[in-house]
């Protein structure tokens, strides 16, 4: 099919609003929207601004009253617990009605906060729904973070309650969450009124008196007792959600999702980028945590009317590398997400991809992958392996919903590798020098969003609206900030090259190297720190952590090492991958004390490197080099 991108794009720039009217119209509103955006409400402009609708009534409700209600919603495949299991439209709905009826109960009205630290199992979806059908605000926190990263989050969002489960399963180890809970709500100033714990047969949770309460039980005693809760009309304006982001320091930046753009925008990349019809079986594996779990596990799919895969397993291990191409088999899934590292993973393993022949891929259209940078080798591996296009795109948690990309759904558009193609309809991207000018094509410089920003993308921060336009807004006026580096050539294709801040990229884990220095320098006997990711064959980055020792301190480098690794895994947690802490004697620095954090990411990564000119002493980036090589790092 020729690609019909140019003609849509160039639609969507003649007309914005136009185009989005247009694309509304597959939502059901409460109260139709008179008037699609609002430049003058908000911090950029609002989109729909005089709507009422709902997600959840969106999500389910109506494709039950459209007869829909026998096709599956989900299907939860969990190679870890070796359970496969298909939800109905119709099932989920009774269980998120009953428990929407048990939120109410609990005291949680229209604008409450509920934060969920879930694993990947239908509970967890279940209870994002449901607070989406009563206009409760959830938030999310990914299971793979710490105790004090989720005080963090249940401090700045001020959570009624929070819903949680007695475990997650990891590869050979279960991971005990309410522990994890128990010590966070400790930590937390805000203290939750109520906890809800879904109790895994695995692992039993200890009960807080008064406080926790049985989820299976009280959903039970509520369908018995059939309570139900209604949907509850929201503003097109009102948060969805609020997802944490790492930001620059250890305070994350909590993106707040409203509801109308975000469903129009969903809805309309499912069928017209994804290439997705209603009816059919699509596959994001990531995890809720995550802004495409939100996204493309639980909101689009079911917007769109599809059958969504919950994934409870990894690319390898469970049981072996095919694992993937075994669910897509059984399920019938047409088009996928997924990060790079998954397929690194899956190739290290399989390197002749000898698990695909196994299965029945007829019915799969295609691959996408987001999260970080795809390397051409690996998605050329892919493309030879699955025989599908295999499809990179690029966007943040931030912006909700792809930035860019080559849209199956508008007919593909020739395939440059390192490049995610083009902006979708919305996006107007742009590259800029530090000045704010913009460069000629080719040129590296800021990528940058022309405001305004499409439905969809994050309004404001949580509470943080100074914060949003500090971060977001300032730097370049009129334009929103990416933080990426990259360049737009001759075609308008997009290549994003690398961040313009201190976020490193961690098996799609979008993690902040400031964050980690600010536990390294908690060590008593660390003076100062440095930590910068560099590059991994695997994950794509890695963080490591440069020491500087208090000069009073006479224990062995290595011990205190091990101890500020065990550090970042307890403050901030598995997820942060920090397995390398290294003392030096001294950091390299500019005469004005700033640590020259890109020259030692240039050396560790044996890259070209220039002696920066402002450099205080330039002896000691030959003694961060030959502690690096002793390491085998950069060598
Ligand atoms: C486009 C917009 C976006 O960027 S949205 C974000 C997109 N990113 C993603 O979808 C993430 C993609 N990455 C992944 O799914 C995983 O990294 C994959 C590729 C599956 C590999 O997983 P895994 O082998 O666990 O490695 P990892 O680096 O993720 O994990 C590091 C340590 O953390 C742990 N962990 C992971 N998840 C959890 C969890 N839910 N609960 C508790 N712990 C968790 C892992 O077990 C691992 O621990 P350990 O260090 O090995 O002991």
């Amino acid at each position: 099919m020729a690609s019909r991108y140019s003609e849509v794009y160039a639609a969507w720039k003649a007309d914005p609003e136009g185009f989005w009217a247009k694309a509304a119209q597959a939502i059901d509103w409460f109260e139709k929207p008179r008037r699609i955006f609002d430049a003058e409400r908000g911090t950029y402009g609002l989109w729909f601004p005089d709507g009422f609708t709902n997600t959840c009534y969106n999500c389910l409700d109506r494709h039950i009253a459209a007869g829909g209600g026998e096709q599956a919603a989900f299907i939860y495949d969990s190679p870890v617990t070796g359970r496969s299991e298909k939800i109905s439209y119709e099932g989920l709905l009774s269980d998120v009605k009953a428990l929407a009826a048990v939120y109410r109960k609990l005291g949680v009205e229209k604008g409450d906060r509920i934060v969920i630290y879930m694993p990947m199992i239908p509970e967890a979806a279940v209870a994002m729904l449901a607070a989406a059908r009563i206009g409760a605000v959830h938030s999310v926190v990914f299971g793979g973070f710490a105790a004090n990263e989720l005080a963090v989050r249940v401090d700045d969002c001020k959570a009624k309650l929070v819903v949680s489960a007695s475990c997650g399963i990891e590869p050979g180890r279960t991971v005990a969450y309410k522990p994890l809970l128990d010590q966070a709500i400790e930590a937390a100033r805000h203290k939750p009124a109520h906890c809800l714990i879904f109790q895994r047969d695995m692992l039993a949770a200890n009960m807080v008196p008064g406080r926790d309460i049985d989820f299976s039980e009280v959903l039970a005693a509520a369908k018995a007792a059939g309570e139900e809760a209604p949907c509850a009309p929201v503003a097109a304006t009102d948060p969805l959600y609020v997802l944490y982001t790492s930001g620059t320091t250890g305070q994350p930046k909590g993106v707040v999702r409203d509801t109308g753009g975000h469903m129009v925008a969903l809805k309309w990349s499912m069928e017209n980028f994804f290439g997705v019809r209603p009816g059919e079986v699509f596959w994001a594996a990531s995890d809720i945590g995550w802004v495409v779990g939100h996204s493309y596990i639980v909101y689009g799919p079911l917007l769109n009317g599809s059958t969504s895969i919950l994934f409870e397993g990894k690319p390898v291990g469970t049981p072996d590398p095919g694992t993937y191409w075994r669910a897509i088999a059984e399920h019938g899934v047409t088009v996928m997400f997924t990060a790079p590292t998954a397929l690194r993973a899956i190739r290290k393993e399989d390197p002749a991809a000898s698990h695909v022949a196994r299965y029945d891929l007829s019915r799969f259209r295609a691959l996408y992958l987001a999260g970080e940078r795809a390397d051409p080798d690996t998605i050329r591996w892919a493309e030879q392996a699955l025989g599908v296009p295999v499809i990179d795109h690029w966007w943040q948690t931030e912006t909700g919903w792809p930035v860019a990309g080559n849209a199956v759904g508008l007919g593909l558009l020739p395939v440059k590798y390192g490049s995610p193609a083009v902006p979708l309809p919305g996006y107007d991207v742009q590259i800029l020098d530090d000045a704010g000018h913009p460069v000629t094509p080719g040129t590296l410089g800021n990528v940058v969003i022309k405001l305004p920003l499409p439905p969809g993308c994050l309004p404001t921060l949580w509470n943080a609206d100074g914060r949003f336009h500090a971060a977001y807004l300032e730097e370049f006026p009129g334009y929103y900030k990416t933080a990426d580096a990259g360049y737009i050539d001759e075609d308008g294709y997009v290549f994003i090259m690398a961040r313009t801040d201190d976020i490193i990229n961690v098996a799609g884990h979008r993690l902040s190297t400031g964050a980690m220095e600010e536990v390294c320098a908690s060590h008593p006997d660390v003076a100062e720190c440095a930590v910068i990711g560099i590059a991994d064959p695997l994950k794509g980055q890695v963080p490591a952590g440069f020491l500087v020792i208090n000069s009073n301190v006479s224990r062995e480098p290595a011990e205190i090492e091990k101890e500020v690794v065990g550090l970042v895994r307890e403050r901030i947690g598995p997820v942060a991958a920090f397995r390398t802490a290294i003392c030096v004697k001294r950091l390299p620095k500019t005469r004005s004390g700033k640590i020259l954090r890109a020259t030692i990411q240039k050396i560790a990564d044996r890259q070209p490197w220039k002696m920066p000119a402002t450099i205080d002493d330039p002896a000691i980036l030959d003694e961060i080099a030959e502690v690096l090589h002793a390491k085998g790092i950069g060598v």
